[in-house]
């Protein structure tokens, strides 16, 4: 699959610039008003009766601030993050080694939870249930249960695919939110506050047409802000304009939704070979040369959100929207 600078997924670049950008506490983190309001309820409850926050569910596409939120409920709650995720915890010893170092009041953040096995998650449940773990030792006849008290703990677990999550798993976290893909006015305020953070000027307009681009996505808004700053350094002193702000965006070939080559290319194939569809996603999985999969869970989600295409039961179908924005008249059928 190639680079684009309006994926969804961290790069390295990002990892190792986003600790820097994260929002430390509920009020830098802006939207997702609904999530924080509830948030902080359960935890202020929590705090008064001296107890653990519930466990917590956050479900939503990449990017869209999951990872932030469970370190804001860590600080809130005056503990540490200790984090995993679902493929890294192969073997029971995994999961049991985290557990361990767990002290009272962190919170446990397993991003990709829907990857965990049923074998693992199985040893989740009571430590999530009644703060205890069952380890096998041993092996055959010899094997025998140990059973080890936790200390009590929350764990954020985090899905983009909150469909895909067992029913026994789900049914034990106490809150489950959605996270929403965020406006132009909230990723304008996003910019700016990374701008500012990375001692970047930018003129409010050349702010918001980096917002339009975004993809409703923090990530790819901080992303985009730093490749425009580059440009800035190159071009004009590090002063972002609106003008620089087109110039270097363009250039990038990501358009004025954000929709990049990729994106067209699909579109473009679902209206001109596929008069519009409906077409299975095989189908156009083999006309744009990408795999199914990587259609499905990476470009198409964006593209449904702003209702260029809808899935049916008989295949993919360009929406009237999909045509206006290229110009082009709808076929009749
Ligand atoms: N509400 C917000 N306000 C300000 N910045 C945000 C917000 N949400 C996310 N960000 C920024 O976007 C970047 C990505 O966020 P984060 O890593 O939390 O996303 P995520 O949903 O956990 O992604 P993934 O699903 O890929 O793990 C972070 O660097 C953070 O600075």
């Amino acid at each position: 699959m190639e680079e684009r600078v309006v994926s969804e997924q961290a790069t390295t670049e990002d990892m190792s610039l986003e600790q820097s950008l994260r929002p430390q506490t509920f009020d830098e983190y802006i939207g997702q008003d609904h999530v924080k309001e509830n948030l902080k309820i359960f935890i202020e409850a929590a705090k008064m009766r001296k107890e653990t926050l519930d466990h917590v569910l956050l479900y939503g596409p990449p990017g869209l601030g999951k990872t932030t939120l469970a370190s804001i409920i860590a600080t809130e709650m005056g503990g540490e993050m200790r984090t995993t995720s679902g493929p890294a915890i192969e073997r029971p010893g995994d999961l049991a080694s985290i557990l361990t170092t767990i002290q009272p009041g962190d919170v446990l953040f397993i991003d990709e939870i829907h990857r965990l096995s049923r074998s693992i998650e199985e040893i989740l449940y009571p430590a999530m249930e009644d703060f205890c773990l069952d380890i096998v030792i041993g092996k055959g006849e010899g094997a025998r249960s140990i059973r080890l008290d936790l200390p009590p703990f929350t764990l954020v677990g985090a899905t983009t695919r909150a469909g895909s999550l067992s029913a026994p798993l789900r049914d034990r976290f106490g809150v489950i939110s959605r996270l929403e893909y965020y406006n132009r006015e909230q990723l304008k305020q996003i910019i700016l506050r990374t701008a500012k953070l990375l001692e970047t000027h930018i003129q409010v307009d050349a702010a918001e047409e980096i917002a339009s681009r975004s993809r409703g996505t923090p990530r790819i808004a901080n992303r985009l802000l730093r490749r425009v700053r580059d440009f800035a350094q190159v071009k004009a002193d590090g002063q972002i304009s609106l003008p620089l702000t087109m110039e270097a965006l363009d250039f990038m070939r990501v358009d004025r939704l954000g929709l990049d080559h990729i994106d067209h290319k699909l579109l473009m194939a679902l209206i001109e070979k596929f008069n519009g569809g409906p077409v299975g996603l095989e189908t156009i999985a083999a006309t744009i040369g990408e795999e199914a999969g990587t259609i499905e869970d990476v470009y198409e989600p964006y593209l449904l959100q702003i209702g260029f295409i809808q899935r049916t039961p008989r295949g993919r179908v360009a929406t009237s929207h999909a045509y206006e924005y290229f110009q082009m008249e709808v076929p009749k059928k």
